[in-house]
């Protein structure tokens, strides 16, 4: 498993190793002592998630949950490629407001472990994408919040050039981020 870390504290690229021979390829995707060892603490994961985005330029996000019920999410696609995107959003950080961007794909199969106190959100760059997440805490639609995915200060390049996204209702009428209180 090779492990990346970014200038922000807290998000870990995680790349499975792959044993290839003429079958395909054999792969650990998941193995939770390597996992708690480089994330530096133990957590549950109790819910799985996947989401199918149809088409090239869907943006989901962002997204976060509120304490008590802020999940960490390690995230991957599993069929197309996307932007996946964490934004620290932890009070008193230095780092508030910064972002960690980075392409998952079907074919590089590397994870983002994304923390509680950021925010989500990733762009399609293929159509048919498919993306699965593991989550340390349930859904709670009560908790469910987000910020809009366009916001200038933000300044988060979703990899599009020009394409028109597709946003769901909630996500286009999400606040913008100077008017977004943090919960953590
Ligand atoms: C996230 C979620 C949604 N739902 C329901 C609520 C709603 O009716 C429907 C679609 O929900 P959404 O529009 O919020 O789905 P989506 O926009 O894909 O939301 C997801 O986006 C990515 C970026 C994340 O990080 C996730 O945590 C989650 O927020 O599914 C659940 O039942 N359980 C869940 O865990």
């Amino acid at each position: 498993m090779q492990i990346d870390r970014f200038d922000i504290s807290g998000p870990v690229l995680f790349t499975p190793r792959r044993f290839v021979d003429e079958r395909g390829y054999f792969a650990e995707t998941f193995r939770q002592s390597v996992f708690v060892d480089a994330i530096g603490e133990v957590v549950q994961f109790v819910q799985d998630n996947q989401s199918l985005s149809e088409r090239k330029g869907t943006i989901r996000g962002l997204h976060y949950q509120a304490p008590p019920h802020a999940q960490g999410k390690l995230v991957r696609c599993t069929q197309g490629a996307i932007i996946d995107v964490a934004v620290d959003i932890r009070s008193g950080s230095t780092t508030y407001g910064q972002h960690v961007r980075v392409q998952l794909s079907a074919g590089n199969g590397a994870q983002l472990w994304v923390p509680p106190g950021f925010l989500h959100g990733f762009a399609t760059l293929t159509d048919h994408c498919l993306v699965q997440y593991k989550c340390t805490a349930y859904y709670d639609a009560d908790c469910d919040g987000g910020v809009a995915w366009n916001d200038p200060d933000l300044d988060i390049d979703w990899g599009l050039s020009g394409t028109d996204p597709a946003i769901s209702t909630k996500d286009a009428a999400a606040p913008a981020f100077g008017a977004f209180k943090t919960p953590f």
